[in-house]
């Protein structure tokens, strides 16, 4: 027998590209909904007297572009922090579709980051008005998945808050006995197309010109604000290194970092909701990517009062029996929006994805 390859974790994160991971993660959605793909429910094994799980996750598909028969093994160890290691450690085991025999070992830790983002980012492409814009987006927690999330999230859409300024000429001012006390930093509107500027006079500012102010707009709430805060500033830093300015402001308090968002991630453990619907703005899109026997992130209203997709019908009956019986009605899957069977949810009414994973 042939030697089973092995793809290491680092030679895995050299080859993914969120284009790529994107496209392949809303091909795989339709492939469930049109189950073209046997996906079965997963085995949770959890290990007695701790908050440790081991999943196994098998599947199987053939198309006219490729043919898989594999099994992810994660396991799920919340306190690993502590360890310095990831909580969700995953391999990916490939086999031959003829003979069974294993043929590939890859680490399917990365892939399990990208792919848990790339979920959320098809089904709020997909779940909000192609028009939306997007102006804000909060994230809750600072772990593993609010990273990649917001990594993700700028890479698919821009989060730009556009204020305007006004160039103040303090001479002209005073000479006009006009007097302010203002800093000179008003924000007259925002979210609007940045003016043009008139052509005689392009590239030269002058004062009472108005000039545009773009600022992204990514805020992040961790019930450890240090944490949130470390988070901030590193992927501040990394922007930097990208030659954009992105900003990251870490949040003390929730209803301030959610109240304005027009997307929000929520990518905890909590059992306790956080996110409460009476702090939400009309028409906000959610995805709720924490999973566990007792994971509830978002409060009873907001799953009430609004439209929930999910990313796979008969794990989510099995897995997420607590959100069911508190009456959360799953409207479908993600994959029968993409394929356009189902209509996209209509604008103003807030949605949520509650991401369940593969
Ligand atoms: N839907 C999906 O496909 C996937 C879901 N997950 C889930 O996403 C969640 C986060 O995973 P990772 O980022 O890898 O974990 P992580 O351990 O790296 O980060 C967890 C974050 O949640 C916060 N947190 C934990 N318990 C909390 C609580 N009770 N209240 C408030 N904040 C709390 C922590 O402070 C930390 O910032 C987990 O629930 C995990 O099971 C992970 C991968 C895939
Ligand atoms: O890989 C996935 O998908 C996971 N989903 C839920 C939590 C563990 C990993």
């Amino acid at each position: 027998m042939a030697a089973i390859k092995q793809i290491t974790r680092e030679a895995i994160a050299k080859i993914l590209d969120w284009n790529s991971v994107i496209s392949a993660v809303e091909e795989a959605m339709v492939n469930v909904s049109e189950r073209r793909a046997v996906q079965n429910l997963r085995s949770i094994t959890a290990i007695p007297k701790t908050d440790n799980i081991l999943f196994a996750m098998p599947g199987y598909l053939n198309t006219d572009k490729s043919t898989a028969l594999g099994c992810k093994l994660v396991t799920l160890f919340p306190n690993n922090a502590q360890r310095n290691l990831p909580s969700i450690l995953a391999n990916i085991l490939l086999f031959n579709e003829n003979t069974g025999v294993l043929e590939v070992i890859m680490d399917g830790t990365e892939i399990t980051a990208w792919r848990t983002a790339a979920a959320s980012v098809a089904a709020t492409k997909y779940m909000r008005d192609v028009n939306s814009q997007y102006k804000t987006l909060a994230i809750v927690g600072a772990g593993t998945q609010a990273k990649i999330h917001a990594i993700a999230f700028q890479h698919q859409f821009k989060f730009v808050k556009v204020s305007y300024n006004i160039i103040w000429d303090f001479i002209t001012l005073a000479s006009n006995s006009c007097s302010s006390s203002s800093s000179g930093d008003e924000e007259l509107v925002i979210n609007m197309v940045p003016i043009s500027t008139n052509s005689t006079r392009k590239n030269k500012r002058h004062a009472g010109d108005i000039v545009p102010n773009y600022s992204e707009e990514v805020h992040i709430w961790n019930r450890t604000y240090k944490k949130g805060e470390i988070l901030c500033e590193e992927l501040h830093r990394q922007s930097k290194i990208q030659g954009t300015t992105k900003e990251y402001t870490p949040f003390q308090n929730l209803e301030e970092c959610i109240k304005d968002a027009d997307v929000i991630i929520t990518t905890t453990s909590s059992p306790i909701p956080l996110v409460q619907y009476k702090w939400l703005k009309p028409g906000v899109h959610i995805n709720a990517v924490g999973v566990g026997e007792a994971v509830m992130e978002l409060d009873e209203e907001t799953y009430k009062s609004s439209v929930v997709f999910i990313d796979h019908l008969a794990g989510v009956e099995h897995e997420l029996r607590h959100l069911a019986e508190k009456g959360v009605v799953f409207q479908g899957e993600i994959g029968s929006i993409i394929n356009g069977t189902t209509p996209r949810p209509s604008s103003g009414q807030i949605t949520i994805f509650q991401s369940l994973g593969t």
